[in-house]
């Protein structure tokens, strides 16, 4: 077979590599590899081919079996390949195992998600959670250039320098990881202030998988122009837009992040600072892209990431989104019986939108109480009671009652949302 001559600036070559273990059927690991191929084609790679093993479990060496591997390392040489990308977190021996016998870089599904991650990070304020995500993923990862290292000088002993040089290297690490969690302190600092500021409108946050479109819903309701793109992570920071619902009632949307499975967890800890918008949020709009083959696992998976950063007990709003392309109306009707209180909208054609609206309105007074006032006008009390209102009332004085409608914050009762004045 003849060589491919290729320029550096070509797209590198990948091959995807999964395992069907015990208890995992063929569809959903297939499932898994089209979401690792969406990935690796996000951070710009070429898919040649794709290699599934079934095996019950791992292999702890090379994590396929050997003759796998060998039948892929021939593959690699024949057709050119500069990757290997694993579906499954492989351990550093297995990452070096793998190296060493086909000759290649080979990363796993947390490594590629790290690349993308840092290949979108716009703001300072994504790009030090993504490389202190980054400096936490290969830390232990460290022992990879020791291994190198050691070979070079002999590899006797445990003590050489191989060792000493890797002492200093991690400890450089730990130097910079601290160095920019103080950094991230101070931005997190810096948005909580913005936030108080802020509270006293309700807030509600766009969450879901990635590539739902929770950013094309943001631009939608609020003209926010979010980027929208159809890759996977095209959002890593937070976006704040205030919305209208009505001439008495603005609510904050919050457009952030997307989630996806088996999201490393470096990356959910480092990203507490993005996150804090929907912590804090009153309110969590879960956005579904209900074409998608596999929507109801992705529904899953942010269930359980929602878990893991312990918003289980946040008010929720269920919203199906892309329904301008579903085929299958019979699928509508059969999750309005099973979330009798979703939505079915779509972003990209306006679809339902005033029905989300209205539902937020509902959502967000929920959060006032209202009272009425009823004053005689007649005896002059209203002037001294609110001045404010006394210039309109001189223009109507043949009414007899101003009727003064109060609206309070439930969670604090001395603070006066709105006051609204009618005469009868
Ligand atoms: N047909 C259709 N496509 C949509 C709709 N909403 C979003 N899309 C498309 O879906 C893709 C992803 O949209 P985004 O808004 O970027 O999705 P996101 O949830 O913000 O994604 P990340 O930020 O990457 O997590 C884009 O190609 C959008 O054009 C819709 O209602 N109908
Ligand atoms: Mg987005």
């Amino acid at each position: 077979m003849e060589k491919i001559i290729r320029t550096d600036k070509q797209p590198e070559r990948c091959v995807l590599v999964g395992v069907i273990q015990r208890g995992q059927s063929r569809w959903e690991v297939e499932d898994h590899l089209s979401e690792l191929a969406a990935l690796a084609r996000t951070s710009g790679a070429d898919i040649i081919d794709t290699f599934i093993q079934e095996r019950p479990s791992p292999d702890p060496a090379y994590f396929i079996g050997k003759g796998k591997i060998e039948e892929i390392a021939e593959y690699v040489s024949f057709n050119d390949i500069d990757l290997l990308i694993f579906d499954d977190e492989l351990s550093p021996a297995q990452v070096r195992n793998i190296e060493n016998l086909t000759g290649i870089k080979v990363i796993d599904r947390t490594a590629l998600i790290l690349d993308i991650f840092a290949l979108h990070a716009r703001t300072n304020m994504a790009k030090v959670q993504v490389e202190l995500a980054q400096l936490n993923y290969y830390l232990p990862r460290l022992t990879r250039q020791w291994q190198h290292l050691s070979r070079q000088v002999g590899g006797i002993g445990t003590k050489g320098p191989g060792e000493t040089q890797l002492e200093t290297d991690r400890r450089l690490v730990r130097q910079r990881i601290s160095h920019l969690k103080e950094k991230l302190e101070k931005i997190a600092h810096q948005n909580e202030v913005q936030r108080q500021q802020r509270q006293e409108l309700f807030r509600a946050a766009l969450i879901g998988y990635t590539n739902a479109g929770k950013s094309t819903l943001m631009n939608a309701l609020t003209n926010a122009r979010v980027l929208i793109e159809d890759q996977l992570f095209a959002t890593l920071d937070t976006t704040v837009r205030r919305l209208a619902l009505n001439p008495t009632t603005t609510i904050l949307l919050s457009d952030t992040v997307g989630f996806i499975r088996k999201l490393p967890h470096h990356l959910v800890a480092s990203f507490q600072t993005t996150l804090a918008e929907a912590i804090e949020a009153d309110l969590l709009i879960h956005v579904v892209d209900v074409t998608h083959p596999h929507f109801e696992a992705q529904v899953k998976t942010v269930n359980q990431i929602l878990d893991e950063l312990h918003l289980n007990e946040k008010k929720r709003l269920l919203v199906f989104n892309k329904v301008d392309r579903l085929k299958n109306h019979h699928l509508i009707d059969q999750l309005r019986l099973l979330h009798p209180e979703a939505l079915f909208i779509s972003a990209a054609r306006h679809i339902g939108l005033q029905h989300l609206r209205n539902r937020l309105l509902n959502l967000a007074e929920e959060r006032y109480e209202i009272e009425q006032i009823r004053l005689n006008y007649q005896r002059g009390a209203a002037e001294h009671l609110i001045y404010p209102l006394a210039k309109i009332l001189e223009k109507s004085s043949d009414e007899q009652y101003l009727y003064l409608t109060i609206k309070y914050d439930k969670a604090n009762k001395s603070k006066i949302n709105q006051i609204t004045a009618k005469y009868r």
